[in-house]
């Protein structure tokens, strides 16, 4: 099992900087150590359920069998990873959570491997998705809003600052006539019915 009990805060007496500057070292040290996942399946933990489906497996709630800890276990058939020339990618995926740690931020707290599949275990998060929570909340309460109305244009400005601010839908982005928006000009993506502003 990877080392995970490093727990970062931030408090007021020390100095951010200071802070930031050991995480970036501790971060470089780890991702310049990687280590190999063991052949052990899944045989630490007691798979007790199903999370979610992604696209290249499934998320299991699991328990570690030497303690009372639940994680979530993503599981990857390295079939479907081949076939679909995604290895680089979930090496990479693997690389950054394994180097990542930072309040808020989900990290590699063990990885596994098997004949057929690959293992992430990574911190259960139980609050549910991040974007059902926006399509459900977020965006009817902010919908033709003031803080829409005024947030977009200024966020979305040509040559400012790119923060994957969202537009809720064209016609009620306030100057959105064909062409004439500066989030449109910057080019807006349609996802799931929501739009992002193109990062660049
Ligand atoms: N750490 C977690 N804690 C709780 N549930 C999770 C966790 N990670 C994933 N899930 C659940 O499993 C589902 C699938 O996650 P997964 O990361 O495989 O999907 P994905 O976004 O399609 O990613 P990928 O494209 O890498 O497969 C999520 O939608 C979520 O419901």
């Amino acid at each position: 099992m990877s080392q995970h009990n490093t727990q970062y805060t931030f408090n007021s007496k020390e100095d951010y900087n200071t802070t930031l500057d050991n995480m970036s070292h501790e971060f470089d040290e780890r991702w310049n150590h990687q280590i190999q996942s063991p052949y052990t399946n899944l045989e630490n933990y007691i798979t007790r359920a199903v999370l979610g489906n992604g696209s290249f497996g499934t998320v299991m709630l699991v328990k570690e069998k030497g303690g009372k800890n639940y994680y979530a276990a993503k599981m990857m058939s390295k079939e479907d990873l081949v076939r679909l020339k995604q290895v680089a990618h979930v090496h990479n995926e693997k690389h950054v959570l394994h180097a990542a740690r930072f309040p808020f931020l989900i990290y590699l707290v063990d990885s596994t491997k098997c004949f057929d599949y690959l293992y992430l275990i990574l911190p259960l998060v139980n609050g549910g998705e991040l974007f059902s929570y926006h399509r459900r909340w977020v965006s009817p309460i902010l919908k033709g809003s003031q803080v829409q109305r005024e947030a977009c244009p200024v966020l979305c400005r040509p040559g400012g600052p790119c923060f994957g601010i969202y537009a809720q839908d064209e016609p009620n982005v306030p100057g959105s006539q064909a062409g004439e928006h500066p989030a449109r000009r910057e080019g807006l993506y349609k996802t799931h019915g929501l739009r992002f502003h193109k990062a660049r």
